[in-house]
């Protein structure tokens, strides 16, 4: 049978060729130096009981894949959402885990072609996580190719060009996509409604934060008193990558200025000289808040007012940090718009002049 031809076999070389390239393609890599990398994956909880918090979320998952497990079926398409380092990465690894099968890692903005995407959906294994990072950010091109392998398993293949251009079907094996985005409201409603599993993470509160600082804690075998973790967990801005930053800045304190225990005194010595903020909020947090008061009298403002006088996008406010600004009780949202508190002002050492104007 002339099936097999050269033109295919070329074909099936690129295949693989571009998917090992992929699997070096970790985008969680970006911006840390191998030290910290390796510090960061030996804290990343493995399985579903290593995992604090997200109640709600681990609950449904934990069904859905017993249930595809039970089946020997792939798990449906699932999307995690939600502000940076609050598990969404972790996450698809520990799916991937508790349903035995292999993972392949790869991110929005680096598959930017159809090629590429189609050498990592040639190579999965039955029943195999595809994680896609940032998925907000595919290309239209390749997002829209994804939608058949999404829904049908199947992708059309063009080889050649030119005249002798055609495209060529194949079958995939089942697997299940995990999208990872920070920014939800990005996502084209057509890849939204492929997946059949959503979730959102929400911030951690401080006790959840305490639990996963003493965990890192042991597994640095440092040991830890409980106001320390209390300490370091309440300014980590709800949010677990920051808390495990905090304790490994923590940690080098304690061995060379402390006794090689993380006691409170060093906690508190160490988070003043690092400068971090008594609430955990960021240099961004903090120039929303001063934004508000100080150009715009506490507010209300509109969203986008707001993003171009911090010079940020609309949709990262409101997706990253706002959330937690309105959580922790530092800004409202009202009909008018964002308006910072009371709380705010205090936070900030400012006068609130419209109090005072009320006063008089
Ligand atoms: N529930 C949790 N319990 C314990 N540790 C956690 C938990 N969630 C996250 N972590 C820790 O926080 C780190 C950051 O989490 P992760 O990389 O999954 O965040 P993310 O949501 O993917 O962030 P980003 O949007 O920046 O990609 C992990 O390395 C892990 O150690
Ligand atoms: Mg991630």
């Amino acid at each position: 049978m002339p099936f097999y031809s050269e033109r295919h076999f070329f074909l099936l070389v690129t295949l693989f060729y571009l998917c090992s390239m992929n699997e070096n393609l970790d985008p969680t890599t970006n911006g840390y130096n191998s030290e910290e990398l390796d510090l960061e994956k030996k804290l990343r909880p493995l399985s579903f009981d290593d995992f604090a918090g997200q109640d709600q979320v681990l609950e449904n998952l934990k069904i859905f894949v017993q249930a595809a497990n039970q089946r020997n079926e792939a798990l449906d398409h699932t999307l995690f959402h939600g502000p940076p380092g609050l598990g969404k990465t972790t996450l698809a690894n520990i799916l991937a885990n508790e349903l035995q099968v292999g993972i392949k890692i790869t991110s929005g903005p680096v598959l930017d072609k159809p090629g590429d995407l189609a050498g990592l959906l040639t190579n999965l294994e039955e029943r195999d996580v595809l994680f896609i990072d940032e998925i907000h950010r595919l290309s239209p091109i390749v997002e829209e190719y994804l939608y058949s392998a999404m829904e049908d398993f199947k992708i059309d293949i063009m080889i050649e060009s030119g005249p002798n251009a055609r495209t060529v079907q194949i079958n995939l094996n089942p697997f299940t996509l995990i999208g990872a985005t920070t920014r939800s409201g990005l996502l084209t409603a057509p890849m939204r409604a492929r997946f059949g599993i959503a979730s959102r993470l929400q911030y951690y509160t401080t006790e959840l934060l305490t639990t996963i600082v003493e965990r890192s804690a042991t597994i640095f075998k440092m040991p830890i008193s409980m106001e320390a973790a209390i300490e370091i967990a309440g300014r980590s801005r709800g949010t677990p990558r920051i808390a495990n930053a905090l304790l490994r800045r923590v940690r080098d304190f304690a061995q060379i200025k402390g006794n090689g225990t993380i006691d409170i005194e060093i906690a508190r010595y160490a988070l003043k000289a690092l400068n971090v903020d008594a609430h955990g909020l960021d240099e961004m947090d903090n120039k929303i808040l001063n934004t508000i008061i100080d150009k715009f009298k506490g507010g209300p403002v509109g969203l986008s007012t707001l993003a171009t006088a911090v010079s940020e996008s609309s949709e990262t406010i409101e997706e990253v940090y706002e959330p937690f600004l309105i959580q922790e009780g530092f800004i409202m949202r009202t009909p008018r718009g964002r308006e910072v508190t009371d709380k705010a002002y205090k936070h900030l050492g400012k006068l609130n002049t419209n109090i005072q104007a009320g006063l008089f």
